[in-house]
């Protein structure tokens, strides 16, 4: 919807009203159709202003009406209109204006926004280009290589920078509709042709054409097989080689493939998970809208290895006042130091003062006495973190947090060392602590909606995006992992080397693939767990074969790398060769491919010839499968949680939106097709086995990925 009202006399002014953020949907476009032609009809008015309700000009076109018939005014041809219109169009920019609603702030005459204002052309980031105009009219308003950054990056920027671009006209502190009122009658009667961006040339620089070759490069380098920042070069391009009409056509041709690819399918789902996993609930059916945070000043970090370190840097930044213990000198000592470089350096990127004085060092657990919050990110030993539990409590004020920054042990074992096992949760950070997005937090059996509201909040004000999750081996992330990483060693045995299983996997969009990832993670990490687990070492008195695990199927092949001292880069060896220790360039290491040949001898096991399709669906199958069981057993509440995971915390492609929206693309009759035919061939490996939630949800119908949630609630109920 839109408002119109006259002001001062002579200016028509039109507001958009559509809540939260006045997004252009089909009233509120039909809306800006009808009161153009009112404010261009009235003689009296001289002058148009168009701004949004609420201090928010608009957040761009609805993005949930993408997925269905598109109904109303379409775009382009309104914002055609506007700019053709014979009075002075002047946009009031408050607040934000993204996507569409900068499109059609360009389609105006004049711009003036607020100091606090934020603009940008984000479409990218929905799998998507500015398609009403904007990747046509931005270049010829702002120059090329800015018009490319802002396009294929999606970024908001701030009125300031707005203003230096050429992008508005003007910047005000003070009520930005009552200045554009002001302006649109001092301009009343100014010609209009130069204020139609569409008639500008497009300037390009002398050496345009090495320009887009350049960012074309980097776009295809970085993308990792999204279309949309691909197709933004493109439209830019036409806009800068061809006459705005024809410009326009290239547009909108892009635009149609895009608008109709999977990938802006997978991204606009994204963008709505990203928002669903802060609307969290537990199985007892406390949910985030019921359940209050309490308020956290002082917080605590102990143990200042990679993880604590990470975190520390991460508490300060967003000026939490932090208690940093480690108990070692030696350690305290590098640990400040590496704390110290970490926020001078974030600070000289943000332009802004390190938060040095923010953190208090510490040796001794006694010193946490007054904090509200403690994270422990002591070593990933279960023996190590009770002692740590049992100490904290003792020393704590009875209402502090006790949080874990464990990867995957048992919450509630540490919430039993405690006096009020309430106030235990998980707070599962990913390395680097204070760069990574993702925060699972995690409640145990005794977690109270208390501690989670808290936690979850806490992970806001840092800047994460928190998923709440229940408390099981690994959690949501690593338990996935399991089964993925099995598998790569599994394809490995049987005939795959490292180079190809990564190869696909970094084809289908990962950042790195899983053995290029564990050399960098560090091989003993997970080796040092398996030991514990007692899987590393099978004891021949318990009469073990090698490769089985209680009746299951095991592969040693990691393990035996660790016992070569081979932990990945650290060592700079792993399974590629590197350079050097902690050099980051893999090398394919004909060592690796003669043990693995060994091995496979050893174990009279046939190399054969594992093609593309294998790779994928056995690793990305079987995760989704642990995925559905997750969903089965109550430990994340819907898919979206797992996704946002997954693209977060894993570097999933986000335009693939991640794995549980990837199995709804594929379809879930066939991932089902596919893991019973593995599963057949491998029935020593439960992982393969269809889970029963997935067979529910093939009976089912296979319903859109949106209703899981009713099927789950049925599973669940039937348990
Ligand atoms: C066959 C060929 C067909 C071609 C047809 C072409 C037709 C299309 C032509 C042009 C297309 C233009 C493309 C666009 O404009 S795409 C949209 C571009 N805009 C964005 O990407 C902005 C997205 N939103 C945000 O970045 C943020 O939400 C922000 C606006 C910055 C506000 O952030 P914050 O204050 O943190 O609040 P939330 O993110 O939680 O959002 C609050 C609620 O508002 C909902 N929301 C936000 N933006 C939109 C939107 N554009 N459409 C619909 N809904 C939106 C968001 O989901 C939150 O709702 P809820 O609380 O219910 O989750």
């Amino acid at each position: 919807m839109a408002q119109y009202t006259r002001v001062s006399g002579s200016v028509g002014l039109i507001t958009l009203q559509s809540p939260p953020v006045n997004a252009l949907s089909a009233a509120v476009r039909q809306g800006i159709v009808d009161l153009m032609q009112r404010a261009l009809s009235e003689p009296e008015v001289k002058s148009v202003v168009i701004c949004g309700q609420n201090g928010i000009f608009c957040g761009g076109a609805d993005i949930k009406e993408f997925g269905g018939q598109m109904s109303g005014p379409p775009l382009i041809p309104m914002i055609h209109a506007i700019e053709a219109a014979s009075k002075p169009v002047v946009a009031a920019i408050e607040g934000i204006a993204l996507g569409g609603g900068l499109e059609l702030a360009l389609g105006c005459h004049y711009r003036i926004a607020h100091s606090k204002a934020r603009v940008g052309l984000p479409e990218v980031t929905l799998g998507l280009l500015p398609g009403a105009g904007g990747s046509q009219r931005l270049p010829r308003l702002i120059g090329v290589p800015a018009a490319l950054d802002l396009i294929t990056t999606g970024r908001h920027v701030t009125a300031a920078e707005a203003l230096k671009f050429g992008l508005v006209d003007q910047i005000t502190d003070h009520n930005t509709v009552n200045v554009a009122v002001k302006f649109a009658q001092r301009v009343a009667d100014q010609p209009l042709d130069a204020r139609r961006i569409s008639t500008h040339p497009c300037l390009c620089p002398s050496d345009v054409a090495v320009l887009f070759e350049e960012v074309m490069q980097r776009v295809r380098r970085t993308a990792r097989g999204a279309i949309a920042p691909i197709a933004c070069v493109q439209a830019v391009r036409a806009a800068a080689t061809l006459p705005y009409n024809q410009g326009m056509e290239r547009e909108r041709e892009l635009m149609a493939t895009l608008f109709t690819s999977g990938q802006a399918r997978a991204l606009q789902y994204f963008f709505f998970a990203q928002r669903a996993v802060g609307r969290w609930s537990m199985p007892s059916g406390a949910r985030w809208d019921t359940s209050k945070p309490r308020p956290v000043h002082k917080a605590a970090v102990i143990g200042l290895g990679t993880m604590g370190r990470g975190i520390t840097v991460a508490l300060a930044q967003a000026g939490f006042s932090v208690v940093a213990v480690e108990t070692q000198e030696k350690q305290l000592m590098e640990a400040k130091q590496a704390i110290s470089g970490m926020l001078e350096r974030g600070a000289k990127r943000r332009g802004v003062a390190p938060a040095l004085d923010k953190i208090n060092y510490g040796r001794n657990i006694q010193s946490v006495a007054d904090v509200d919050l403690v994270i422990e990110a002591v070593f990933e030993d279960m023996a190590l973190k009770k002692k740590v539990f049992q100490q904290l409590s003792a020393v704590c004020k009875p209402s502090t947090f006790l949080c874990s920054n464990t990867s995957g042990l048992d919450i509630d074992q540490l919430a039993c060392q405690t006096r009020n096992p309430e106030l235990v949760v998980g707070m599962h950070f990913f390395a680097p602590a204070h760069v990574m997005k993702l925060l699972e937090v995690v409640y145990g059996p005794k977690s109270s909606p208390l501690a989670v509201a808290t936690a979850m909040q806490l992970g806001k004000k840092i800047g994460k995006v928190s998923v709440a999750v229940g408390n099981c081996r690994g959690f949501v992330g690593n338990r996935m992992l399991k089964p993925y990483l099995e598998q790569a060693l599994f394809l490995l045995e049987e005939g795959a080397t490292p180079e190809f299983v990564d190869q696909v996997l970094e084809e289908f969009g990962f950042a790195m693939g899983v053995f290029r990832m564990s050399d960098l993670s560090g091989l003993d990490v997970g080796w040092k767990v398996r030991l514990a687990d007692g899987l590393a070492m099978p004891d021949p008195t318990m009469g073990q074969p090698t490769r089985l695990r209680q009746g299951r199927r095991y592969s040693p092949l990691g393990d035996l790398l660790c016992e070569q001292g081979r932990f990945g880069q650290k060592t700079g060896r792993g399974w590629y060769q590197y350079d050097k220790p902690g050099s980051q360039v893999a090398k394919p290491d004909p060592w690796l491919h003669s043990f693995l040949d060994e091995y496979r001898a050893r174990h009279a096991l046939v190399a054969h010839r594992i093609d593309h399709q294998e790779v994928l669906e056995r690793c990305l199958y079987s995760m989704i499968n642990e995925g559905f069981r997750i969903l089965e057993d109550g430990i994340a509440a819907g898919p979206e949680d797992i996704d946002v995971i997954y693209v977060f915390g894993y570097s999933w492609p986000r335009h693939r939106g991640g794995p549980m929206f990837y199995a709804a693309t594929v379809g879930l009759n066939k991932v089902l097709e596919r893991l019973e035919h593995y599963y057949q061939a491998h029935p020593d490996v439960p992982s393969l086995q269809p889970c029963h939630l997935l067979r529910k949800l093939v009976a089912s119908g296979s319903p859109p990925i949106q209703k899981w949630r009713e099927v789950i609630k049925k599973v669940r109920s039937q348990l």
